[in-house]
């Protein structure tokens, strides 16, 4: 159904004239009228806790922004979603990540065939590799267990397990290291070959299409090494793949016995959960893999069945979409304060930028608003160090989501308050800020002589009224997790349906593909015209030049 320019409906309309009544309106302003604002403005599910008190907003937002959401069709979306109707449609392909997660015996249909018999067949494979190579039971070419694990994939087959691995690494076999390598960048590759052995290491090749340039070269590169180092005949105690691509599989030359297949209705920023969650499964145990689905599909049936005014996806993307539409804010900032949620900020650029980075509406149609603002971060108290002083006194307005857990996962003494008390001060810091008057007063009490407090005041001064969410879980667990990046997909995807954009294709990486091959092909000696532009061509001199000091 082709849906009205975005800033034409009514429910927009109403959003941006009581955006126009209350713009006048601070943080500081809106705490002191309402005590209640804390357990108004937040809500819990799947054992996470959003407080989103501290944006400029209030029920009465959230009320016109749920309305908006019903009038762009979020529910019915979501609905044809996880039934497997084809959302995708430029791609012509169902979205059903959900699927992956969804307990066994929920029979599901896609063109003829069961989804979720499929998806646990998958697991079934999963967990029984898994159970091989951890116990010993797998042996490499020369008859040693398996020590290290190198996963070779990019995108979609690199962000997530990597990013999921680190963040359970308390849970982690102690005798598989794992590694990966993404990039087609040869210090990658390098820095990873130099710390395995061929006799005791596992290589993944994973990519969903098996034909990504830099995952190929990658594969190739590692089984010439094993070659170098091991035998031929060990390749197939050596080398999986996880692939949608059985043909291209076996062309390469590993044996598909050794393939765990998906599917084209899994999206590569949404697959952790399914083969491509192998390095998980293998690095933390089937069991623990199972518990990270199940807080992620505890997250979907909430999702599916909460009122959008209680529904964290829907909360969390709709204040995401006050602050990005009539704040202003061109940018989100993450930070989370749990060091083993290291790679989260970097997943989520390609989770909410490859999803909602388009000015194309599902019909076709230029966008009328701004859309996906640029997503970025780093784990506090770090960025405290770093960018936070941008943050509270810069120019421009960045939302933050504060992500923490309530309980550490290891017991050394003092840290865990330390860190959360961080976590909670600057939240409160970029909501109340530090006002002129204030700073005054406090430097004469000081003792402070009035032309240095002249000076001093307007350096000392914090704007605040800077919006924030915190999320929170006990301890970051697998389940915590799997709900977690659960709640973050369907943030994405409630968003996209109110920009009204297809959040499942992403067009946008291919042109950079396509001369990146022909530049390549230049690079290495095929004779090409000169077409590019006196830059581009100019920098192709100075590469091939410096290829004969090599
Ligand atoms: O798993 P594949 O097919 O190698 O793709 C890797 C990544 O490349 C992209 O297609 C973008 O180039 C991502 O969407 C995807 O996650």
């Amino acid at each position: 159904m082709r849906q009205p320019a975005l800033t034409t409906t009514a429910a927009y309309q109403a959003l941006a004239a009581h955006h126009a009544e209350t713009r006048q309106r601070t943080l500081r302003d809106l705490f002191a009228a309402d005590n209640q604002r804390f357990s108004q403005l937040s809500a819990g599910a799947a054992g996470l806790f959003l407080d989103y008190s501290k944006n400029r907003l209030d029920g009465a937002t959230i009320k016109l922004l749920a309305d908006l959401a019903r009038e762009r069709g979020v529910e019915r979306l979501r609905d044809a979603m996880f039934a497997g109707e084809k959302i995708n449609i430029t791609e012509q392909r169902a979205v059903l990540h959900t699927a992956l997660r969804m307990p066994r015996g929920n029979a599901l249909k896609v063109d003829g065939q069961d989804v979720n018999a499929d998806v646990h067949a998958v697991l079934d494979q999963i967990r029984d590799f898994t159970d091989r190579v951890r116990s010993g039971a797998w042996l490499g070419h020369t008859g040693k267990p398996i020590t290290d694990v190198v996963n070779i994939g990019i995108g979609g087959s690199d962000l997530g397990p990597k990013m999921v691995c680190l963040a359970l690494r308390s849970y982690a076999h102690p005798r598989l290291k794992m590694h990966f390598v993404s990039n087609v960048d040869g210090h990658d590759m390098d820095a990873a070959l130099a710390q395995v052995n061929a006799e005791t290491t596992l290589f993944i090749v994973a990519s969903k299409t098996f034909t990504t340039a830099e995952t190929m070269m990658n594969a190739h590169t590692a089984r010439n090494w094993f070659l170098q180092h091991g035998k031929e005949d060990g390749l197939a105690k050596h080398f999986v793949a996880v692939s949608t691509n059985k043909e291209a599989v076996g062309k390469f030359g590993i044996d598909t016995a050794n393939m765990f297949p998906f599917w084209d209705w899994v999206g590569g920023r949404y697959s952790v959960w399914s083969a491509i969650g192998l390095p998980v499964a293998l690095s933390v145990g089937f069991g623990y893999f199972s518990d990270f689905l199940a807080g992620a599909h505890e997250l979907d049936q909430h999702f599916r069945t909460a009122p959008l005014e209680k529904n964290l996806p829907a909360l969390l993307a709709l204040v995401g979409f006050w602050n990005r539409q009539f704040e202003g804010a061109a940018s989100l900032s993450i930070a989370p304060y749990h060091q083993d949620l290291n790679r989260f900020p970097a997943y989520l650029q390609q989770l909410d930028m490859e999803s909602n980075g388009k000015r194309i509406t599902r019909s076709g149609q230029p966008v009328d608003t701004p859309t996906c603002p640029v997503v970025w971060g780093e784990c506090g108290t770090n960025a405290q160090h770093a960018y936070f002083q941008l943050l509270h006194q810069g120019t421009d307005m960045t939302p933050i989501d504060f992500i923490a857990a309530l309980r550490p996962t290891h017991d050394l003494e003092g840290h865990h308050d330390a860190l959360l008390a961080n976590c909670f001060a600057q939240s409160e810091a970029f909501m109340t800020g530090k006002t002129e008057l204030e700073v005054r007063a406090e430097l004469a009490a000081q003792g402070v002589p009035g032309a240095q407090i002249d000076l001093l005041a307007p350096h000392k001064t914090f704007p605040g009224n800077r919006p924030s969410n915190t999320i929170l879980m006990d301890v970051l667990n697998p389940a915590a997790l799997g709900a977690l990046i659960a709640l973050y997909e369907h943030k994405t995807f409630v968003q996209g349906v109110l920009w009204d954009i297809n959040s499942f294709d992403q067009w946008g990486v291919e042109l950079g593909k396509v001369l990146a091959k022909a530049i390549q092909a230049e690079l290495t000696g095929e004779p090409q015209p000169a077409r590019h532009d006196s830059s581009t061509n100019g920098l192709i001199e100075m590469a091939k030049a410096a290829q004969e000091l090599r």
